[in-house]
């Protein structure tokens, strides 16, 4: 758990190790006095007078992976054959690949998937085709796109690196919520491009989720493909996580004993994530939202360069206040941050409003860590897996899609999305909730479970929902 808590590394050394027997005890010491846990040893082969064994340490940074591996090589007859990051090993060949549903087993079976046969079924979703939704794999598939620019925290690192993101969400989507996706990363950061590929790809999908696309191109990107496809268009990084900072806040705010609508909440990064929660919250009753981006608090009357920030303002902060993220915060109850790693300190939580609530939701690096915070802070929630109260939209996306494409809807509405967040929040009962359990773990079934429910309920009320599920009829 240290190194975790600090962003460590999972490496495995290889050693050959000459003579027959090796100190394990000094080895050990050794590694952790240079910033290292041995959590497994493993004997990969013995024999002719060797031995070859392959350890996992847990380490704190590369430079600790440096200098382990340097001390090992100084014990005689000890020599490392090769190092790996564990993560690595796991991305080797990618990590998704497409399997079969019926597997061809004679020409026969091979006329009917394919040519000839295949013919009838091309024809009759030619006649109608709305018939894709039943005889392709339309039904089950989302399109998982990013143009890489805005990867993560990690910025526009285009469009190859994005890559084990794209396929990162396919799995989530998969493992968590039965749906297929498929990721793809464009070589185009231009916005009509973006909007003209996604339309030709459309048809094989029964929904878009864009992802990592950089503020402002994302919202007109968003906005015009809702308006010309039919089918679910979804901005993961500007609903998904809205949806799910809401559910945190809802919980949140028990444990803080406050009410939406009275807290005073900051938003920091007015990106597409930043843009979104704010709206969630608005909606949701919130009165003051202070949005907070590299020129400091936004205000009304104010020209900025990016036009989204400039229109932000003009709907936020009521009370018109100026200054430094520090300003922003003095008294505040609530922030919220999706900015960028390291840029909130213990001082600045230390002008907030009794029982603050601090959401570090930047990614790879939170604005804070938790543990800087977590005695003068009601709550903190990350967007990471390797802490408690992981506000990451990966509690939304799967189940929100399961629902969409179960009920075949045309569009994901506020309303859904709302339900989505009402839904994820109910999942922690009274006796569940607690400072470190106010959102549930990704691994818990009840939330895609109770996130399609409500969110079909919404879309069969808001009239998008094509298809009613036999349980709702
Ligand atoms: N936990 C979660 O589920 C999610 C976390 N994120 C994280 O939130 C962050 C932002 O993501 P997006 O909104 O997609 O990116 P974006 O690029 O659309 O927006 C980022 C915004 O943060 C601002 N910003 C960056 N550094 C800043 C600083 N030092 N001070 C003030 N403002 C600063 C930028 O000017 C920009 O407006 C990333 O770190 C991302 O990983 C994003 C989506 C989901
Ligand atoms: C979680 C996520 O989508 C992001 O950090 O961009
Ligand atoms: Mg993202």
């Amino acid at each position: 758990m240290r190194h975790q808590e600090l962003g460590g590394k999972s490496i495995i050394i290889r050693l050959e190790i000459g003579g027959d027997r090796m100190n394990f005890g000094l080895v050990a010491n050794m590694v952790s006095n240079l910033g290292g846990d041995i959590i497994a040893i493993d004997t990969i082969h013995i024999g002719n007078g060797i031995s070859i064994r392959d350890m996992t340490v847990n380490v704190v940074d590369a430079t600790a992976i440096r200098s382990i591996t340097e001390a090992i090589e100084k014990i005689p007859g000890i020599r490392v054959v090769n190092t790996s990051d564990r993560t690595f090993l796991l991305h080797l060949g990618g990590k998704i690949e497409v399997t079969p549903k019926v597997t061809i087993q004679n020409r026969d079976d091979l006329s009917r998937v394919y040519t000839p046969d295949v013919a009838r079924v091309c024809e009759a979703i030619r006649e109608d085709p709305d018939k894709a939704f039943s005889l392709t794999i339309k039904r089950n598939t989302v399109a998982v796109i990013s143009d890489g620019s805005a990867v993560l925290g990690l910025g526009n690192i285009g469009s190859r690196a994005a890559m084990p993101v794209m396929e990162g969400k396919a799995m989530l989507f998969k493992q968590f919520a039965g749906v297929d996706a498929f990721p793809i990363c464009l070589d185009t950061t231009d916005t009509e491009e973006i909007i003209r590929t996604i339309k030709l790809i459309a048809p094989a999908f029964g929904g878009i989720n864009l992802e990592d696309i950089s503020s402002p191109r994302c919202f007109e990107i968003e906005e015009r493909l809702r308006a010309e496809l039919d089918i679910p268009v979804f901005h993961d990084d500007q609903h998904g996580t809205a949806v799910v900072a809401y559910a945190g806040l809802i919980n949140a705010l028990k444990i803080a004993g406050k009410a939406i609508t009275d807290v005073t909440v900051v938003v920091c990064g007015i990106g597409a994530a930043g843009v979104a929660i704010t709206n969630i919250l608005l909606s949701a009753g919130v009165k003051e939202v202070i949005g907070v981006d590299r020129e400091g608090i936004l205000v009304e009357g104010e020209t900025y360069s990016n036009p989204v920030k400039t229109k932000y303002a003009s709907y936020t902060n009521p009370l018109k206040r100026s200054g430094t993220l520090r300003d922003a915060l003095q008294g505040a109850d609530v922030f919220i941050g999706v900015s960028g790693g390291k840029l909130l300190n213990r001082q600045d939580v230390l002008g907030m409003a009794p029982n603050p609530i601090v959401f570090a939701m930047a990614n790879p690096e939170p604005e804070i860590l938790p543990a800087d915070i977590d005695d003068i802070a009601a709550v903190v929630a990350t967007g990471r897996s390797d802490y408690p109260n992981q506000i990451n939209n990966v509690l939304c996306f799967p189940g929100i899609f399961r629902a969409a494409l179960d009920c075949r809807a045309l569009a994901i509405t506020e309303e859904m999305k709302l339900a989505a967040s009402e839904a994820i929040a109910s999942v922690i009962t009274e006796d569940k909730l607690g400072k470190y359990d106010i959102v549930p773990s990704v691994f818990d079934q009840s939330v895609v479970e109770r996130l399609r429910d409500r969110v079909i309920r919404a879309a069969i009320a808001g009239g998008v929902a094509r298809r009613i599920p036999k349980e709702y009829r």
